[in-house]
């Protein structure tokens, strides 16, 4: 019997303690092109050491949607320009290949991935490359392998070398018997979409990793992000972005969802900071390695009202998209993120009536701008 209690203790042990602190941790490690196999931690490979005082060497996953070159910006400013490297399987353009570091990288290929990390002493990894809730229903087969298999790479990848590793999920992680209003980090979550399985997936195998093996993962889960100088890639809150295109170019906005669907969001400029900010908190302010955060909840019809206080001639039609509409109504409608705002002070800068004036000044001012060529 108390063979039995000291074993029950040690797997007590390993289950609550990151890398298990039992000295017998090991780290999944792959041959290059061959099937996984594991070797002992301690077993110090290509392990980066990096201090506090030094610049992270970042690499960016999917830089080129909408959220990586804004990403890529703000830390270029904080860690110099060379330390953070972009990367997509996309051609950049002009001014983004121009702006600092960028490489390609499928995150399909293990051998390109690990090749990256080696040779460029990579010491945090962001990885944003994904398939989004809408484009992800219509190729499910493709959005399973790279939001899947594409996650396993990374994973191993951050526990072989040691790396602070951040992967953003999603409202879309949660499903229609989760709490929706409002939606606390630990609840039920059965998404129905193969984004949502697959962002459930990687919070809960970052998790695993930090706890097995003592990986430095960091996860926040964004609501629908709202940016003026880049595009959606694909998703259910893109009519968000869109309206404001649309109100200056044309002064018409077809809305795909109902009107009155509540959904959680953010301007980009939150959500970089906070992505930021997550990957700079001390680890000992971190009670939880997966974080919900927010700014604003509104429905398309409260958008539209606020945009007319500045547009009134704005014409708005409904022309729901069911695909669209039905996710949407699976997904929370008020986002809980105390845990963040007391564990790493996390706090919006942007609630509607400032996302409408900014998404407009900067929209029309480039439309003026267009406009005198
Ligand atoms: N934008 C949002 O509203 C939002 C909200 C919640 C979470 N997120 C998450 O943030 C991350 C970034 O989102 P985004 O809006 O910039 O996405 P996006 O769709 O705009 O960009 C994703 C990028 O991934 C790249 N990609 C696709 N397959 C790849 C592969 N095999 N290898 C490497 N790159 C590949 C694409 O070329 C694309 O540039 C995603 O993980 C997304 O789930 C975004
Ligand atoms: C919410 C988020 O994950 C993304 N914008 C989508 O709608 O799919």
């Amino acid at each position: 019997m108390p063979v039995i209690k000291t074993l029950a203790r040690a797997a007590k042990q390993m289950l609550q303690s990151p890398g298990c602190g039992c000295g017998t941790s090991i780290v999944p490690v792959r041959f290059i092109g061959a099937s996984p196999r594991q070797v002992a931690s301690d077993a110090s490979f290509h392990s980066v050491s990096f201090s506090d005082t030094d610049h992270p060497r970042v690499l960016i996953t999917g830089g080129l949607g909408q959220l990586g070159v804004g990403l890529a910006k703000l830390l270029r400013k904080r860690f110099g320009k060379n330390n953070i490297i972009l990367s997509d399987i996309r051609k950049p353009p002009d001014n983004v290949f121009h702006s600092g570091p960028f490489i390609y990288s499928d995150i399909l290929d293990y051998k390109n991935l690990h090749e990256i990390v080696v040779n460029n002493r990579i010491t945090w990894l962001i990885h944003y490359s994904a398939l989004l809730s809408a484009v992800g229903e219509a190729n499910v087969r493709l959005a399973r392998s790279v939001n899947i298999t594409g996650l396993h790479n990374i994973l191993d990848i951050a526990a072989e070398h040691g790396l602070r590793l951040f992967v953003p999920s999603t409202i879309g992680a949660f499903g229609p018997t989760s709490p929706r209003n409002s939606t606390p980090d630990l609840c039920i979550q059965r998404p129905r979409t193969i984004y949502g399985v697959s962002k459930v997936h990687a919070e809960l195998m970052g998790e695993y990793y930090h706890y097995r093996y003592g990986l430095d993962f960091r996860c926040l889960r964004y609501p629908g992000i709202i940016s003026a100088d880049s595009q959606p890639g694909g998703g259910t809150t893109d009519y968000a972005v869109q309206i404001f295109h649309d109100a200056v170019k044309t002064g018409k906005f077809e809305c795909n969802l109902k009107p009155d669907t509540r959904l959680p969001m953010m301007y980009i400029d939150d959500c970089l900071r906070a992505t930021l900010e997550i990957l700079e908190a001390p680890t000992d302010t971190l009670s939880m390695r997966t974080y919900n955060i927010n700014a604003m909840s509104f429905t398309p019809e409260e958008l539209a009202q606020e945009v007319h206080k500045h547009m009134p001639e704005l014409q708005v039609i409904y022309n729901v998209d069911a695909i669209r509409q039905g996710i949407a109504d699976s997904w929370p409608m008020n986002f809980d993120d105390s845990n963040a705002r007391n564990d790493w002070g996390w706090k919006h800068e942007y609630d509607l009536p400032e996302l409408v004036t900014t998404m407009l000044n900067f929209l029309g001012a480039d439309s003026r701008l267009a406009s005198t060529y």
